[in-house]
């Protein structure tokens, strides 16, 4: 039997529930049993992904904060800092705004290279405060990413997997959204689920006829074993 090709998998959309929230707990056994790599590549902090790959019992390879973080589970890169996002936020604020997560949130807390804000906050301000620092803001359909223009979750993947040792052109990745499209360009096949939007559908090599986990699962028992 031929082995199982390297995954990368994103979480937001991808793992989760169709009702949107919560990773579908039908993941967790595939993902687990599966004899390759497996990459998770989020728009989420650091921390969270670790803790997916840590409550599923699988080693921690992590691209995070959209390639701004990436962990081989020996080093830790960083590929961008978060003074400048800091910056924008600040900014935004000035003029009347905020993140909207609330003052003790989360999902900024332990964010090191961007910043998340909840898309239910004007966006035309924030990206033009961004702009003026250079910097992009990133709709994931979950959040808006203020970041660094250069970090992608595709470079992030490339590390890890000449870190790990795997190659490339063998991987399958499943996504949803615009943070996906980089990874889809950096592997071998990519699949967006149903509900990707436009752009992650454009650049994916087939889109799923399954939404959320439900086409993540169909696209795992297919190439199970074709790596
Ligand atoms: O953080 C987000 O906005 C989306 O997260 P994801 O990249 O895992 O889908
Ligand atoms: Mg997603």
């Amino acid at each position: 039997m031929s082995a199982d090709p390297p995954l990368v998998l994103d979480i937001d959309g991808t793992l989760t529930r169709p009702d949107r929230w919560g990773i579908d707990p039908r993941v967790f056994d595939p993902v687990r049993d599966w004899e390759a790599p497996v990459v998770i590549a989020t728009g989420k902090a650091f921390p969270y992904p670790v803790a997916l790959c840590h409550f599923a019992g699988i080693p921690e390879l992590v691209v995070a904060e959209n390639g701004g973080v990436v962990y081989t589970g020996d080093d830790v890169f960083f590929t961008a800092d978060r003074a400048a996002a800091q910056a924008v936020l600040e900014e935004y604020r000035a003029a009347g705004y905020d993140t909207g997560w609330g003052p003790e949130n989360t999902v900024n807390r332990w964010r090191e290279t961007e910043i998340a804000v909840d898309l239910e906050q004007p966006i035309g301000p924030l990206r033009a405060i961004a702009a003026e620092h250079g910097l992009e803001v990133v709709d994931t359909g979950y959040a808006y990413h203020v970041k660094d223009t250069a970090p992608n979750k595709g470079d992030g993947v490339e590390t890890i997997a000449e870190r790990v040792g795997f190659d490339l052109a063998d991987a399958v990745a499943v996504g949803d959204s615009v943070n996906d499209v980089s990874t889809f360009e950096t592997v071998g096949r990519s699949f967006a689920v149903k509900n990707a939007d436009e752009t992650a559908k454009a650049a994916a090599d087939e889109v799923l006829e399954g939404a959320h986990a439900d086409g993540t699962l169909a696209v795992l028992e297919r190439v199970r074993g074709s790596g």
